[in-house]
């Protein structure tokens, strides 16, 4: 499988060609609308949310709600762009461009972006660098649920703290619904107050707040991802895809950072075999071992940087008069951290139906689905 997005931020559209699903998988925009609602949520976020509303057109790859085998291309229109024609018209005239930034924001992509591409208005560097394209990596990521959902595996994501608050609450698979109506993903009532009112004072301040979030998946049939290459090693595989997301700078399988300081009799999970199955009662591993599903929950953990863009600027240089100047002031979000863990569930679903498919192959959903059945049963007998 794979795929390819394009779009600036304020450009017209996003698009998303995906290539290698099987066919006879049911889907329609009810699968892939809900996620990009999702994306969109969260306490903290910019105005920018108040005028999109996302939507994903299927224009090739889908007929009769189920996929064909044919490339599946994805339009998520931007509706900010009618405010933007003029400044993001590709065509010559207007130059200099209104709206063009030339104070480098640190922490964002604005001058390393514009040295690397020879751009001084470092609009050029920011439209695509910005996040508005996880849009798109949200909606190819939401086909890849919708597989990994007909194999038999679910996935959720929460908020495990923001600005410095830890949510306390255990995660728990029978309140995912909680979760979702939360609007700071978190089961922690009494946190997300306090997550509300320290969003509240970063803004007055012209601040803004990063987080750790938490995803997980159950019901992944051992096996997938490899140990023979560095490059199958689904750990490894996750981390890419997770950091390849604005803003996400550090990733942990499991309870990494805390096993690092234990002894290994309190860190690995002893094995059983108890009712015709493997088992194990504790989960230090978070799913995975030598680059390999273990048939166990898998727990990934992220780390996402405070919003760069901040109302209270940094000092910076302006890159046409190279004089010292404060950092540009964009319409901006104070936190997008419950938002990342929509993002982050899709991107890792999407690597995980890639290991489905390389382990499993398929050109239909059923032949995959017979395949991930027999494994399943071949690993509990093994
Ligand atoms: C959902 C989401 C929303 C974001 N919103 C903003 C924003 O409003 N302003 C901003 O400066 N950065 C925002 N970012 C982060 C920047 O896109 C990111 O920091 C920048 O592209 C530089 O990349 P890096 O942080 O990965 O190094 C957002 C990131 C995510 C995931
Ligand atoms: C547009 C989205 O996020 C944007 C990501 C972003 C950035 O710099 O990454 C900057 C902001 O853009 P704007 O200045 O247009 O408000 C965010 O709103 C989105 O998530 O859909």
């Amino acid at each position: 499988m794979r795929y390819l997005t394009a779009g600036e931020s304020h450009g017209p559209q996003l698009t998303a060609i995906v290539e290698g699903l099987p066919s006879q998988l049911p889907l329609s925009r009810a699968d892939i609308d809900p996620w990009l609602r999702k994306r969109q949520g969260g306490y903290g976020r910019g105005r920018r949310m108040v005028i999109e509303t996302d939507e994903a057109q299927i224009m090739s790859g889908v007929r009769a709600g189920r996929t064909t085998g044919a490339p599946i291309t994805l339009v998520i229109e931007n509706r900010d762009h009618r405010n933007w024609t003029e400044i993001m018209s590709p065509e010559t005239g207007g130059e200099p461009r209104k709206k063009a930034l030339t104070d480098a924001r640190p922490g964002h992509a604005d001058l390393t972006g514009g040295i690397k591409y020879r751009h001084k208005d470092l609009r050029d560097v920011l439209e695509r660098a910005s996040a508005r394209e996880t849009a798109a990596r949200v909606a190819v990521g939401s086909i890849a649920l919708k597989l990994l959902s007909e194999l038999g595996v679910e996935g959720a994501n929460f908020v495990a703290s923001l600005g410095g608050i830890e949510a306390q609450e255990a995660f728990s698979w029978a309140r995912v619904q909680e979760i979702e109506e939360s609007d700071l993903r978190t089961l922690d009532v009494d946190a997300a107050a306090r997550m509300r009112e320290r969003i509240d004072q970063a803004k007055k301040d012209g601040d803004t707040l990063g987080g750790i979030l938490e995803v997980r998946f159950r019901g992944l049939p051992v096996g997938l991802g490899s140990y023979v290459h560095w490059d199958r090693k689904l750990d490894g595989r996750i981390a890419q895809a997770c950091l390849s997301v604005q803003a996400m700078k550090g990733v942990e399988i499991g309870r990494a950072f805390e096993n690092a300081v234990e002894p290994g009799s309190r860190v690995h999970d002893a094995v059983y075999y108890r009712e015709g199955t493997y088992a194990r009662d504790t989960n230090g591993a978070g799913g995975l071992e030598a680059g390999m599903t273990n048939g166990e929950e898998l727990i990934v953990r992220v780390a996402m940087k405070p919003i760069a863009t901040l109302m209270t600027p940094l000092p910076t240089v302006n890159v046409v008069t190279h004089e010292a100047s404060d950092a540009a002031r964009e319409r901006s979000d104070t936190t997008a951290v419950p938002a990342a863990g929509v993002i982050l569930q899709t991107v890792i679903g999407w690597v995980l139906a890639e290991a489905m498919l390389e382990k499993f192959g398929g050109d239909t959903l059923p032949e995959l689905q017979e395949r991930v059945a027999a494994a399943r049963a071949f690993a509990r007998a093994y």
